[in-house]
């Protein structure tokens, strides 16, 4: 089975439900390999750590970019031009203005651009992580042919 790369982020006011699905679907996260914004990071790598009761140098396969608002959802951006993601969920929260609006929406156009799978609740996250295409499936995004936008003279 080949790793896929699952992007996990959470506002502060989603971030009780990210951790509470993880706890949930840690076996098959485990499997994969993770890219977290900074604390939505921190708070994932101690709930899996608690969960397999791993202490200090645990071997999980999970990435902590910068935080959201210093950057961490424009790092995942790039890296999602570049191909390196397969997955994205990202728990925004709908009630309060974030400082980083502006990253926010970057983040998820290109995630609508490059045709990612991308759940913004936990309905979403959950019919995600126990699609066939998940676990065990090869599967690469269909991208729009963007050639003449590339080509053209201006
Ligand atoms: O703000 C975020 C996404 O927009 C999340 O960032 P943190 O995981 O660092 O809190």
């Amino acid at each position: 089975m080949k790793k896929k790369t699952i992007a996990l982020v959470a506002h502060d006011n989603r971030k009780e439900d990210l951790i509470e699905w993880v706890e949930w679907n840690y076996q098959i996260l485990t499997e994969h390999k993770m890219i977290c914004t900074g604390t939505t990071g921190k708070l994932v790598e101690k709930a899996i750590m608690k969960k397999l009761a791993l202490e200090g140098d645990h071997g999980l396969d999970i990435t902590k970019l910068k935080s959201g608002p210093l950057g961490g959802d424009q790092q995942l951006g790039a890296l999602i031009c570049d191909g390196k993601v397969d997955v994205l969920i990202f728990l925004w929260d709908p009630m309060q203005p974030q400082p980083h609006d502006v990253d926010v929406k970057a983040l998820l156009r290109i995630s609508v651009l490059y045709n990612l799978p991308i759940a913004n609740n936990r309905a979403t996250a959950d019919y995600l992580i126990s699609s066939p295409l998940f676990d065990g499936h090869e599967y690469e995004p269909v991208v729009k042919d963007y050639s003449s936008y590339i080509n053209r003279m201006g």
